[in-house]
């Protein structure tokens, strides 16, 4: 029997879960990840947490999924993304904590660049917008402010990575210093087109390419992991973002297939094959997981406040007491009421882009209930998730292909039944849900078991996908464009305030 340590480094937690040859889950150990927040919008992590948060899950996974450690043919990586580190290439010590995603410290650094003109060669070239989400902003931010780290980096003694790179280099001991096309195409300095680094953003953003990782396909063997830290060598055959690991875990590797990641925030993805589709629409081209030589796209819409919206009803308003709980809240009245739900906590992601907008609930009247907020704060986890999945068709049809037809789901959040159904009453397309709906870690394994032979072809992957349930549309269109039209007037008055 063959099995797949599969390692999911996410934002809050770290996860190990192994998988046997048929893609289900053996066994499965996950840790909590301390986030630090030294000053106003900026989120940091520590990297040897990270680092040893994963070894202490990646063990327990093995320990009870109780097989001989010779039935583990590979370790796949799935990361969060643009988390951007930098740390001494001779002693592995990190210059300093980990830059996270959410953190928005390079924001003055991306209104220069955007001063510079810089909007049109970096979405150019990355796919990207200017924006300090991505890590280039935030190696720069580390250069300038970590006293030596300028002079190290000219000197060639420093190494960048991002959550892969790290926990590779951290596996082999130090003898691996590599990323995947899928990672890399979130620095905001890589050239997706061309599948390199691109001098021109390097020079514009003063950055040595000493620092840069080697790039290989998502499908690699990257390395081997120290036989001291899990009882054995593994290969390292497979390494992508996790956004791109769950498209992949869901087997959307067609053009036109699409997930939808339900977490903290929310991630849409539809593949487009090896065609790099730009979007007219707001949302991000970037570099899909790739499993062989020719590099793979996709589409990519984020939404900043998805399941975090149910963390503010349960820490905020303190209207419910645990997660698990809002469905039956919101299910304690038949409709919102008329009352609408901007989250914008931190902003608006795509397709909307505003920085500047804040959260809003409207509509409310002396009916009002907290039954008709819940139910608000859940169905604008749709909203947005409708929002993006529109930009997406237009996309799509404008690049001569046909609009998404079904939408896979995955994320915590996934497993509230009302979100699900008005998600696809929104769309008037069906809303699938896996059995396994672990698809982040899955899409790792699949990355690394295609590389090991543990898989032969791709088809083999998309016969294991199999619907728990599937969402069929019961709304009227009418209603439903009617109620997006809600959405869009609220978001309207929500940027306005
Ligand atoms: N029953 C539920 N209904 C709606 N949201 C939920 C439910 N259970 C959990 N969530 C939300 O799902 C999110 C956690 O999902 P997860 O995929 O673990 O997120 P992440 O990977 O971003 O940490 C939280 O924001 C939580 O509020
Ligand atoms: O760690 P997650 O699952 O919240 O995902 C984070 C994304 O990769 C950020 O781009």
């Amino acid at each position: 029997m063959s099995f797949i340590l599969a390692l999911d480094q996410g934002t809050s937690s770290s996860r190990s879960i192994v998988f046997d040859g048929a893609g289900r889950v053996v066994a499965q150990a996950q840790r909590e990840l301390r986030q630090r927040f030294p000053q106003p919008g900026w989120v940091e992590h520590d990297p040897m947490e990270i680092w040893r948060s994963q070894l202490d899950t990646a063990r327990q996974a093995l320990a009870q999924a109780g097989i001989a450690a010779r039935d583990v043919k590979t370790l796949g990586i799935a990361n969060q993304r643009e988390t951007t580190l930098l740390w001494e290439r001779t002693t592995g010590r990190p210059i300093h904590h980990a830059i996270v995603w959410q953190d928005r410290r390079g924001e003055p650094l991306c209104a220069q660049l955007r001063a510079r003109g810089l909007e049109a060669l970096v979405s150019e070239r990355t796919g990207l917008v200017v924006d300090s989400y991505f890590s280039a902003t935030k190696i720069r931010w580390l250069l300038d402010n970590v006293p030596g780290a300028r002079e190290a980096a000219q000197r060639g003694e420093l190494a960048f990575g991002t959550v892969d790179t790290w926990l590779l280099w951290q596996l082999t001991g130090g003898r691996v210093h590599a990323t995947d096309a899928s990672n890399a195409s979130r620095s905001m300095l890589y050239d997706i087109a061309r599948q390199r680094w691109d001098e021109d953003l390097l020079a514009a953003l003063d950055i040595p390419a000493s620092l840069l990782p080697q790039v290989h396909a998502s499908s690699h063997h990257f390395g081997d992991t120290d036989a001291a830290l899990l009882g054995v060598s593994l290969p390292v055959c497979g390494m992508a973002g996790d956004q791109q690991a769950a498209l992949f875990g869901q087997a959307c590797v067609a053009p036109g297939m699409a997930k939808n990641t339900y977490g903290t925030g929310c991630f849409l993805l539809m593949h487009t094959g090896n065609r790099l589709l730009r979007s007219r629409n707001g949302l991000l081209c970037t570099a899909a997981a790739q499993p062989g030589a020719a590099a793979q796209y996709a589409l990519e819409g984020s939404v900043f406040v998805g399941g975090a919206v149910v963390q503010w009803l349960r820490d905020g308003l303190q209207s419910i007491r645990a997660s698990s709980e809002v469905q039956a809240l919101a299910e304690s009245v038949p409709d919102s009421g008329g009352v609408m739900f901007v989250p914008a906590f931190t902003g608006l992601g795509a397709p909307y882009w505003r920085a500047d907008a804040r959260g809003a609930i409207l509509g409310l009247t002396r009916g009002s209930t907290a039954g008709h907020v819940a139910r608000a704060a859940i169905e604008s986890i749709a909203f947005q998730s409708a929002a993006l999945l529109q930009a997406m068709s237009r996309d799509a049809q404008e690049g001569g292909g046909a609009p998404v037809s079904e939408l896979r789901v995955d994320g915590g959040a996934c497993v509230n039944d009302l979100l699900m159904q008005f998600q696809a009453d929104l769309l008037g397309i069906p809303v699938l849900r896996p059995r396994v709906t672990e698809t982040t870690a899955l899409g790792a394994a699949y990355l690394a078991g295609l590389a090991a032979g543990v898989w032969q072809v791709l088809d083999e992957l998309a016969s294991q996908w199999q619907a728990e349930r599937v969402f069929t549309p019961t709304m009227d269109r009418d209603r439903a464009q009617e109620l997006m039209a809600r959405w869009e007037r609220a978001v309207r008055q929500t940027v306005a305030a």
